[in-house]
């Protein structure tokens, strides 16, 4: 971020959610991608949303060889589509892939291994996250058998044009994605669970988005700017004997930290029954 990268060709092959958001990140000022970029969908709309100056794009239903003209030369190859999705794909395209092309995924589960027996490519997996659309995003990277340092250190900079990138073993990539991957959502369901508890104290709609959002982003900026973490941050908001000692007493007799140990363990076992599809 902040930074001139120059990347190389890259296709994007599934462009929703998540793909958009790196999309975004690679379409943004100070990023140069040599060769250009493009990107599919299944839809015609939505493609058609996505085209631009910078992005070709193309649309299955349209065209259904869009993922196979859309690889074509391109040294960096994201897949971007359901899990399930992603063998099939793999097998698609695989005759057309560039010799030095490097396929890089950020479908939960589905394993490097599994991906390197359907293509001849490098292959990489990548966990993202949505706040990538506004720069914010935590990305965990993970090489495969092939490939080297400069194959990864190539995927580390174009994930870091949409935020911060953490390298880990592939080991790992799945326990990762159940905290950052995951994590936006957390937040935001705390946030809208926050907001109804406001409007029940009879706040209206506004006044309580004022609150929420706001207490949300000044919580997350001061730990940011803090050269202490979260534990002591907390210490200085709960006075002794005060009110929030009394709510933080309320959240801890219902084991929040217990509920955050189920939760990503459930995720994590939602990456394995994925990755056995
Ligand atoms: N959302 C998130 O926060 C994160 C998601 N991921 C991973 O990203 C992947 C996509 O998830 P998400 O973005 O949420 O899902 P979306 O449904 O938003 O995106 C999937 C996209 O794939 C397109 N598509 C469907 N079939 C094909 C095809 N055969 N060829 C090309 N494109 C196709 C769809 O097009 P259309 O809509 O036109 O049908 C759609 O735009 C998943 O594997 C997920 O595990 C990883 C990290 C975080
Ligand atoms: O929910 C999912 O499966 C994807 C992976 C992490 C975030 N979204």
């Amino acid at each position: 971020m902040g930074l001139m990268t120059t990347l190389p060709s890259i296709a994007i092959l599934g462009t929703g959610s998540m793909g958009g958001a790196i999309l975004a990140g690679l379409v943004a000022p100070g990023v140069t991608v040599e060769g250009g970029i493009r990107v599919t969908n299944r839809t015609v709309p939505k493609a058609r949303a996505l085209a631009s100056d910078a992005v070709r794009s193309f649309a299955l239903d349209e065209t259904p060889d869009a993922n196979l003209r859309a690889v074509q030369d391109a040294r960096l190859v994201l897949i971007g589509v359901k899990p399930a999705m992603v063998p099939d794909l793999l097998r698609e395209i695989a005759p057309q892939l560039a010799p030095d092309a490097i396929v890089v995924s950020v479908a939960a589960g589905v394993t490097i291994a599994t991906m390197e027996a359907l293509v001849p490519s490098i292959v990489l997996r990548a966990m993202p996250n949505t706040p990538a659309v506004v720069g914010r995003a935590v990305t965990g990277i993970a090489a495969g058998s092939r490939g080297g340092a400069a194959e990864l250190e190539l995927v580390r900079a174009l994930f870091e044009t949409v935020g911060e990138v953490l390298v880990v073993p592939e080991s790992k990539i799945d326990a990762l994605s159940t905290i950052s991957g995951s994590g936006p959502a957390y937040v935001f369901y705390l946030i809208e669970e926050l907001t109804r508890t406001a409007m029940g104290l009879g706040f209206t709609p506004e006044e309580a988005a004022v609150m929420v959002n706001g207490t949300f982003r000044g919580a997350a900026e001061l730990l940011a700017a803090s050269d202490v973490g979260p534990a002591e941050l907390r210490r200085r908001v709960t006075s002794p004997k005060g009110t929030t000692e009394r709510a933080i007493a309320v959240l801890e007799g219902a084991d929040l930290a217990g509920l955050f140990d189920r939760a990503t363990a459930a995720a994590l076992e939602r990456a394995r029954e994925l990755a056995a599809q």
